[in-house]
């Protein structure tokens, strides 16, 4: 039995303040900036209350800095609430940020073994899941060699093989991942599909509506930070559409 209750929690990033306060008045993305004495407050979410079981499917909808992405850290414990409280039962299994403590000097292997270490694969599953990732990837010796020496998209397969570990049964997912190279789509579609089928709770965010058609049944629809709306996709994502449609229009 996997769970998500969050009850009135508030999110904000702190910087530290350079220089004055002006031109930092509100731009048509993002959350609102707070000017304090010596800090910057972000206020990426606020007040946001939500609850999670084993079979929901849940899309995240809303334009670039809506605070989809930190609502997600905070379902995977990756940022904490200043307020309000956030319990959740069942393992976790963030996809978003990969790439992310990637070290170039090092092997893909080596990068992998690091990797399961961050995402928590048991000991004794780390040299069979890092074959898999190797075979994954196709690079073959290149997989022995440091990542500085890869191409671009070299290094982009093996970030993108390293979806194999992700597990769990709550499924967070910083958009679906689309492969440049068509020999390895269908392997990390497949990957993905596999995913979610298996998880007990999907969290998507997406801004693409085939995505959500195919993966979620509810939608969520984040606007500064709180939400908006919450329900069918079917009677949420029109009036989102429309919001964005008379936004442009208003331009
Ligand atoms: N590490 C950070 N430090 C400071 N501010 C941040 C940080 N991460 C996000 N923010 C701010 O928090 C707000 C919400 O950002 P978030 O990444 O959650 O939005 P998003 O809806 O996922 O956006 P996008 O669709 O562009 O990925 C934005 O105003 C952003 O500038």
């Amino acid at each position: 039995m996997a769970r998500i209750d969050i009850e009135n929690a508030s999110v904000s990033y702190y910087l530290r303040k350079r220089g004055g306060a002006s031109g930092l008045k509100g731009g048509s993305v993002g959350a609102q900036i707070i000017v304090g004495k010596r800090y910057l407050e972000i206020a990426a979410l606020r007040n946001i209350s939500l609850s999670l079981k084993d079979g929901d499917r849940v899309g995240l909808v809303g334009i670039n800095g809506s605070g989809k992405s930190t609502l997600l850290k905070l379902c995977a414990g990756a940022v904490a609430a200043q307020s309000g409280r956030v319990s959740v039962e069942g393992t976790v299994s963030p996809q978003f940020a990969l790439g992310s403590g990637l070290r170039p000097e090092l092997t893909g292997r080596q990068n992998a073994e690091l990797k399961c270490l961050y995402m928590r694969v048991p000991q004794s599953m780390v040299s069979r899941y890092v074959e898999e990732v190797k075979e994954l990837s196709g690079l073959g010796g290149y997989f022995e060699l440091p990542m500085q020496s890869y191409s671009a998209g070299m290094r982009s397969r093996l970030v993108m093989s390293l979806l194999r570990l992700v597990r769990g049964e709550i499924l967070i997912m910083d958009e679906w991942i689309n492969v440049a190279d068509p020999s390895l789509n269908a392997t990390v579609g497949g990957l993905q599909s596999k995913l979610i089928e298996r998880s007990k709770i999907l969290i998507l965010a997406s801004h693409s509506r085939r995505v959500l058609d195919d993966w979620v049944n509810e939608i969520m629809w984040i606007d500064k930070g709180e939400i908006r709306d919450f329900g069918p996709i079917g009677d949420v994502y029109p009036k989102y559409q429309k919001w964005l449609t008379e936004r442009n229009e208003r331009k």
